[in-house]
């Protein structure tokens, strides 16, 4: 079996300090899943992007299975499967254009794109690649490198939540396979222009639509009342 997603997801550590905290002053009161939705917020506004107001009052699940993570989006997935997989969950074309941008921010390890750069053709490289950026890529990924070696998903703007990720699809310049395929699809290519402020094209903000993309994003199948629990501990069911 080759990457499950979500597999290599890092930082947990972060949230249980802030869960830790919490439950020393305020115990059984805010749940796991809020401080997920309030942190991505907060990454956001630390990397200069705009806030946004985030509806609290979740609840945790008490059934946690690695086979929960089988419907999400896979990095050689195509747009109709990144658009099936989104649209079963009440997500628009927009909101998955919207929300990918979100790699404007991040890492990712070589091996989950590596593969792109040697032997992907018969010719080598794959041709959704800028040329002059495929030579690049392979000095910081050698073949059979260490796999592990991360590099930043918006080349030059890793650190800052800002549209260089579309202008970077539009260069050719996307670093994941399904990020890149967003440029080539044209129900895709479209809110990419419209987010790049291209001519002709109805304008979206990308900071705008990101916090209502998200909001949405984060109301699916959200627990409320009575239903799950306040986790103790965000990494197991009480
Ligand atoms: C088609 C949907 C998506 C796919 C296939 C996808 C895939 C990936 C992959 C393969 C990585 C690299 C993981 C690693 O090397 O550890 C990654 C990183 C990341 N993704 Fe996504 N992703 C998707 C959607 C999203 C969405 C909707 C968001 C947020 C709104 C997001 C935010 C991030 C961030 C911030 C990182 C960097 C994590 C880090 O630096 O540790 N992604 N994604
Ligand atoms: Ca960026």
């Amino acid at each position: 079996m080759g990457l499950m997603p979500n597999q290599l997801l890092r930082g947990y550590e972060v949230i249980d300090d802030a869960k830790t905290q919490l439950e020393s002053v305020c115990p059984g009161v805010v749940s796991c899943a809020d401080i997920l939705a309030l942190a991505a917020r907060d990454s956001v506004v630390l990397t200069s992007g705009a806030s946004w107001a985030v509806p609290t009052g979740r609840r945790d699940g008490t059934v946690s299975q690695s086979s929960d993570a089988n419907n999400l989006p896979g990095f050689r997935d195509t747009v109709n499967v990144q658009k099936q997989k989104f649209a079963d969950k009440g997500l628009n074309t927009q909101d998955l254009v919207t929300l990918v941008g979100g790699h404007t921010i991040g890492t990712a390890a070589c091996q989950f794109f590596s593969y792109r750069l040697y032997n992907f053709t018969s010719t080598g490289a794959d041709p959704s690649i800028n040329p002059a950026f495929v030579s690049q890529l392979q000095a910081l990924c050698p073949q059979n490198g260490d796999g592990s070696r991360r590099i930043g998903l918006d080349n030059g703007s890793a650190n800052k939540f800002d549209t260089s990720f579309f202008a970077n699809l539009r260069d050719g310049k996307g670093i994941l396979e399904s990020d890149q395929r967003l440029w080539t699809d044209n129900s895709t290519k479209t809110f990419v222009q419209r987010f790049l402020g291209v001519r002709g094209l109805l304008g979206l903000t990308f900071n705008v639509e990101f916090g209502k993309s998200m909001v949405k994003m984060s109301n699916i199948g959200v627990k409320t009342g009575t239903a799950g629990e306040i986790r103790k501990v965000c990494s197991k069911v009480n």
